[in-house]
């Protein structure tokens, strides 16, 4: 962050990109928590919203983009390649925290369709993730919402590969101890090459690319949840995950500010903690 980082000496900016292209999972919510995270503590925060057609900013001290349709993210890539602030912004070391169809913008190429039920694409990504995205395999099993499928959310085409439900993962990364939980919902598998390691080890859920897919992993190798590279923290968990995850939240708060998570002031947030044990707790 830009000046002091004493509580109340600067304002913190949060970078919410591109809300109106990939908010259809309510990930948006990232943004507002950390903004309140910091207010609770002292801190000034404030959200700034970059849309579709806007240039993303680079001074900013957090960045934060969450999942989308196809389409959606096949525009996300095209419009942050034209306008790279946030890869500028992520290469001096400002945190970002990109959620599904944003981890799948980072990485190094995504398969998409145009539509429900269009044609697949490969589109180029920022690069920014050692991790490519291909279409998930009807044969892999995804479990299907035959709810989601009557009411036209899902089509039958996709539906089969789609890998829709509760998530939640062991972390992997310092920092981090409580069981991350979240909720997914994807058509695309993830695999990570070298240079990326992953946020945590499923638990529960699939995470990046199925054990099960024939070209995946041997089916007894354990799952892994997202993914970390450089500032940047990616996953496949919806909830919004800061919501749900407090200890990630603080974890990007206390890199933008510079300090260990430690020196964070703790808060005290009963319905949190009653939000987690119900959500780790769901069938
Ligand atoms: N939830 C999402 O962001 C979905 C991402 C992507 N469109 C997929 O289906 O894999």
């Amino acid at each position: 962050m830009s000046g002091d980082t004493t509580a109340g000496d600067s304002t913190v900016r949060i970078g919410l990109i591109l809300p109106d292209v990939l908010g259809t999972y309510g990930d948006g919510g990232n943004a507002v928590v950390l903004r309140e995270r910091l207010r609770m503590r002292g801190y000034r925060a404030e959200i700034v919203a970059t849309g579709f057609g806007e240039p993303v900013p680079d001074s900013l001290d957090i960045y934060a983009l969450g999942g989308g349709e196809d389409a959606a993210q096949r525009l996300a890539a095209r419009h942050m390649t034209a306008h790279p602030g946030l890869q500028n912004a992520a290469h001096r070391g400002a945190p970002v925290l990109a959620v599904c169809a944003g981890l799948q913008v980072m990485g190094e190429w995504f398969t998409a369709s145009d539509g429900p039920g269009g044609a697949l694409r490969r589109v180029d990504g920022l690069g920014l993730l050692d991790a490519t995205t291909e279409p998930g395999r009807p044969e892999a099993g995804g479990r299907v919402s035959r709810a989601l499928v009557a009411r036209g959310l899902v089509t039958p085409r996709h539906a089969p590969g789609r890998i829709i439900g509760e998530v939640a993962a062991s972390p992997l990364v310092d920092g981090l101890t409580a069981t991350l939980t979240g909720f997914e919902n994807h058509g695309g598998n993830t695999t990570l090459g070298p240079a990326a390691r992953p946020l945590g080890r499923v638990v529960r859920g699939t995470g990046n690319k199925r054990a099960s897919d024939p070209e995946g992993p041997a089916a007894d190798e354990t799952l892994f949840e997202g993914a970390v590279q450089g500032s940047l923290v990616a996953t496949y968990m919806h909830g919004p995950v800061l919501a749900r995850n407090p200890e990630l939240a603080d974890l990007l708060i206390a890199r933008a500010l510079g300090v260990a998570p430690g020196d964070l002031a703790p808060l005290e947030m009963p319905d949190v903690e009653q939000l987690r044990t119900e959500r780790l707790a769901s069938r």
